[in-house]
């Protein structure tokens, strides 16, 4: 029995990860649950899983359900609740489906106490991954991909020589503005961004996909899930999402991962890990499928997968800055705060004003963190310009 903690449960990761675990009792058992503040979905996961511990970190809704529930999972708040989910001395591993730079604490916390990561959480990897691939590394731990991209990528390469990769080729939806010029994108809504072609995902991933920075962010994992580097990560726009990315290898041969666009499947192979395991969930049907097609990413309309390279091939604090720059222009975006065109010249703005250090300290991406909110937050409050 593999006993499993689940870091932002309540999200779209959190809750297929169950749909996973429901549909394979046999072989897992959850131990941990940790959301941010939906205190009615975490009471009924923890109705239905009866986890050791759960946790709420926002203490108002900690303290809701505190008061509501009589059964015997211990229930924590706050940050030191989540680091005590990410540490429970009998669970092997820990799915890291939070989002954001919250994750890199407890995602650390974790490794230190010898757990496999199944990680979801690339905003970990993007800002810290030189420090959490060593950490891991010296730990003897594993960093199982959930990123669909990543899934595939590692499935492409069991039982294939690192030194025989010519390179990475990460696919791409495009998003639901693939085609559109910078003139139409002035204008786009919230609720338009938030439709994504092919996959049903949170909000800020979401939005992510529509400005490219997800992809961006993809690029970066990649380079420290691999350890590959930048000028051999490509990117290509598949609008469809069924090949899940590829692998080109030296002699040419070229290796994809496909499926339908399903986290169900990604989620259950880093659980699963070298079993394949029978799928509960829909399987891909070619005589359905009408075409598989392909195009460059356009990243003059969308900037921000070329300035996620300029970052990673920076390197030191610059990915971090590049992470919580991209995250407050979103949040302001989510909000009606900023036009959707404003979150990717926010991003390259903090890129280039912030000054980097080389291979940074935990303490170092703390503060470059912090610093790029702050310098974000201080344009958001005086520029009308994005009002
Ligand atoms: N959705 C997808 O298909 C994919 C997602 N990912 C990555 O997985 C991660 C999760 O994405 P997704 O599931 O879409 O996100 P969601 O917004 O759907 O869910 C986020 C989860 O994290 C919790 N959470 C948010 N902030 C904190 C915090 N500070 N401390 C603790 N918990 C927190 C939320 O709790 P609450 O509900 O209480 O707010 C919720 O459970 C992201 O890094 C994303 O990039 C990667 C590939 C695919
Ligand atoms: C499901 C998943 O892994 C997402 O990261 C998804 O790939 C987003 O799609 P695009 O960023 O390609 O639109
Ligand atoms: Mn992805």
């Amino acid at each position: 029995m593999q006993n499993i903690a689940i870091l932002g449960s309540t999200g779209s990761v959190g809750t297929q990860t169950l749909e996973v675990i429901a549909a394979n009792r046999d072989r897992f058992s959850v131990s941990a649950l940790a959301a941010y503040h939906n205190d009615r979905l975490l009471e009924e996961q923890i109705n239905r899983f009866q986890p050791d511990l759960a946790v709420l970190v926002d203490k108002a809704a900690a303290t809701r359900l505190i008061r509501r529930y009589r059964g015997a999972t211990n229930i924590l708040t706050g940050e030191e609740g989540l680091m005590e989910a990410a540490i429970v001395p009998k669970v092997q591993t820990v799915v890291t489906s939070l989002v954001g730079f919250a994750g890199l604490a407890p995602t650390l916390g974790a490794i230190q106490a010898g757990k496999n990561i199944a990680l979801a959480n690339k905003e970990t990897l993007v800002a810290a991954g030189e420090l959490v691939t060593a950490a891991a590394k010296a730990r003897g731990v594993k960093i199982l991909p959930v990123d669909s991209e990543h899934s595939a990528l590692f499935q492409c390469l069991q039982g294939e020589r690192s030194e025989s990769v010519e390179r990475l080729i990460l696919t791409a939806s495009g998003g639901p503005f693939r085609g559109m010029g910078r003139e139409q994108l002035k204008a786009v809504t919230v609720a338009e961004c938030l439709r994504h072609p092919n996959w049903s995902m949170g909000q800020k991933i979401t939005i992510d996909s529509a400005t490219l920075a997800n992809k961006g962010l993809e690029v970066i994992e990649a380079r420290w899930l691999y350890n590959i580097d930048y000028e051999h990560i490509d990117v290509v726009v598949h609008p469809q999402s069924i090949i899940h990315s590829m692998v080109e290898f030296h002699d040419g041969a070229v290796m994809a991962q496909l499926g339908l666009p399903d986290m169900r499947l990604p989620i259950q192979y880093a659980l699963t890990y070298p079993e394949r395991v029978k799928a509960a969930f829909p399987k891909l049907n070619f005589a359905q499928l009408a075409a598989l097609s392909f195009e460059n990413p356009d990243m003059m309309t969308f900037p921000a997968l070329k300035y996620a390279y300029q970052a990673g091939k920076n390197g030191g604090t610059l990915p971090c800055v590049f992470n919580a720059a991209n995250e407050v222009a979103v949040h302001a975006f989510l909000k009606g705060n900023l036009p959707f065109l404003a979150i990717s010249e926010l991003v390259y703005e903090a890129i280039t004003k912030h000054k980097v250090i080389a291979s940074p300290t935990l303490t170092d991406l703390n503060h470059a963190d912090a610093w790029a909110r702050q310098y974000i937050g201080e344009i958001l409050k005086s520029e009308k310009i994005f009002k």
